[in-house]
């Protein structure tokens, strides 16, 4: 990346301030874009959902490795359920969807709870493990709370065979004009279902898998307590990148951390931060980063900057370290601040390997919060940041009360936001699509085949606020 007409800014960037000039392309078609990232973590996208407990699950975990990302399992969750989560993503189809089951006699108001968990917002009644119905909620509508599932669901489904070809399930849905296949094994037993926009995407993407072909997924540790027990329960789960996640990432208690997992041998890329400059990339990677995280203060739930005035325009800070990590052959990861598919962009021309996403994704199907609605109806999750209050009390919930009393002065986070689902792109798979497509676009106006062409030829200008908002769509007439 170079700065249009070689003017280094005087100050630091963020997204927003910055642009792209388009330059000459060969590349015929978006789709002849790679996106595939190269640091080790075997992702096809460089799409990273945020370790935050009101986002990553394994919902989020099977959904966006199933297109390519990766997902990082938050360090508050209690390391015997990860490992459960971890074995269970890697089990996931890599076609077809998990579907929500249901016992017949199960009652609409567990069903009406259940479906909003998936985008293709259906369950699939079972008896002795093959699909006997499917229910969604119109099916529920003005039906008794506690009708069994048995009475409403709908018997005709078109089923398909564990072995479709997406291309075949989505000419035999739009025949039948329905909106979901159920997969089934040669014995009849359910396996998974797929929608029409399932059944392309399984053609667009390339699912982000192991070795012995399991979907991928990340965890976190902190850097507290007994870290290489915690990270060496981590390894031994089968995750495919270790995150060691603190706010303040130079620090001596992070490169202990650090040297004593590296001493563990890890056969997976060892992630670690936040930092955002050189000095802290190197230092991370002396300790043994592979891939160092960066961003202080850009997250949508995060206070840091306005409680510490500490931290860093997230474009220039993703800038400089991603040249340090390129200088020892590793590289960072853009965490935070992105909200629109640009600054993806914008963030891997600068260097990232990966982009991490958090608040953007709480507000989808897959995030693990319930749906809420406000009072005009609109459909919403919770999300809360990992030093909000809320999060710091669940960290906390073995300590004393004296200990967590103490900890809980110090806040850096929101503790509840609504985070609200877009009507257009309610499951995280929209929003990749949205993503992707910016992205691919993005690379096709540089004339960027690979994400590595990408940051090799772009050519960043800085704008002023007028010139950010000359880009923003008009839906009204002004
Ligand atoms: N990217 C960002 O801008 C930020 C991200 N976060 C996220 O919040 C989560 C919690 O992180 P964290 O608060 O580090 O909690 P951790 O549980 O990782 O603990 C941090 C440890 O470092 C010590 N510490 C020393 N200085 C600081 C400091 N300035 N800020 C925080 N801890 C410090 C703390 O001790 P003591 O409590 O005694 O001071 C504590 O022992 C992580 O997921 C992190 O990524 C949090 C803030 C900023
Ligand atoms: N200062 C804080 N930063 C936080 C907190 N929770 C998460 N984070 C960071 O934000 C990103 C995600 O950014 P987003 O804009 O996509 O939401 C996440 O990966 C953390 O680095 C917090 O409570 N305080
Ligand atoms: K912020």
């Amino acid at each position: 990346m170079r700065f249009l007409d070689d003017a280094a800014p005087p100050y630091d960037l963020t997204y927003d301030d910055v642009f792209m000039v388009p330059a000459y392309s060969a590349i015929a078609s978006r789709y002849d874009v790679d996106l595939a990232t190269h640091d080790g973590t075997g992702a096809t996208l460089p799409l990273v959902v945020s370790n935050m407990t009101a986002i990553a699950g394994k919902r989020m975990a099977e959904t966006t490795a199933r297109r390519g990302g990766l997902t990082v399992i938050p360090q508050d969750i209690p390391i015997p359920v990860v490992t459960d989560v971890v074995g269970w993503v890697k089990q996931r189809d890599h076609v077809f969807d998990t579907a929500i089951e249901l016992a017949p006699t199960q009652t609409v108001a567990e069903a009406l709870a259940l479906i909003p968990k998936r985008s293709h917002e259906a369950a699939v009644v079972v008896d002795e493990g093959r699909p006997i119905g499917v229910v969604t909620a119109r099916d529920c509508a003005e039906v008794d709370r506690f009708a069994q599932v048995g009475q409403v669901m709908n018997r005709s489904m078109v089923t398909v065979s564990d072995d479709a070809d997406p291309r075949e399930v989505f000419e035999a849905l739009e025949a039948a004009k329905a909106s979901l296949a159920i997969a089934v094994s040669p014995d009849g037993l359910l396996v998974g279902v797929l929608t029409r926009l399932g059944a392309l995407r399984a053609t667009v993407y390339t699912p982000a898998v192991d070795a012995s072909g399991g979907l991928r997924i990340a965890a976190a540790v902190g850097v507290n307590g007994d870290v290489a027990d915690k990270a060496a329960r981590l390894l031994a789960a089968g995750i495919d990148a270790l995150v060691v996640d603190t706010a303040h990432g130079h620090q001596e208690r992070m490169i202990e951390a650090l040297q004593t997992i590296r001493g563990l041998a890890p056969s997976v890329p060892l992630v670690a931060g936040n930092v955002v400059d050189a000095a802290g990339t190197d230092a991370l990677i002396d300790a043994g980063a592979d891939i160092v995280k960066v961003g202080v203060g850009p997250g949508a739930m995060c206070t840091t900057r306005m409680m510490t005035g500490v931290g860093r325009p997230q474009f220039s800070a993703v800038l400089e370290c991603a040249a340090a990590a390129r200088a020892r052959g590793k590289h960072v990861w853009a965490d935070g601040g992105v909200r629109h598919p640009r600054d993806v962009a914008l963030a891997l021309a600068a260097g990232a390997s990966s982009v991490m996403i958090g608040s953007w994704f709480a507000g989808t199907h897959e995030s693990p919060g319930d749906l809420m609605h406000d009072a005009d109806g609109r459909a919403f999750k919770v999300s809360f940041g990992m030093a909000s209050a809320r999060a710091v009390a669940n960290r906390t919930s073995t300590e004393s009360a004296f200990d967590r009393a103490r900890k809980g002065l110090y806040e850096e986070g929101i503790s509840s936001s609504r985070m609200y689902l877009d009507p257009a792109r309610p499951g995280v798979e929209d929003l990749m699509d949205q993503i992707c497509a910016g992205l691919r676009s993005s690379c096709t106006y540089a004339g960027a085949s690979t994400l590595a062409e990408l940051r090799e030829r772009a050519v960043v200008g800085v704008q002023s606020a007028a010139g950010f908002h000359e880009g923003r769509p008009l839906s009204t007439s002004w």
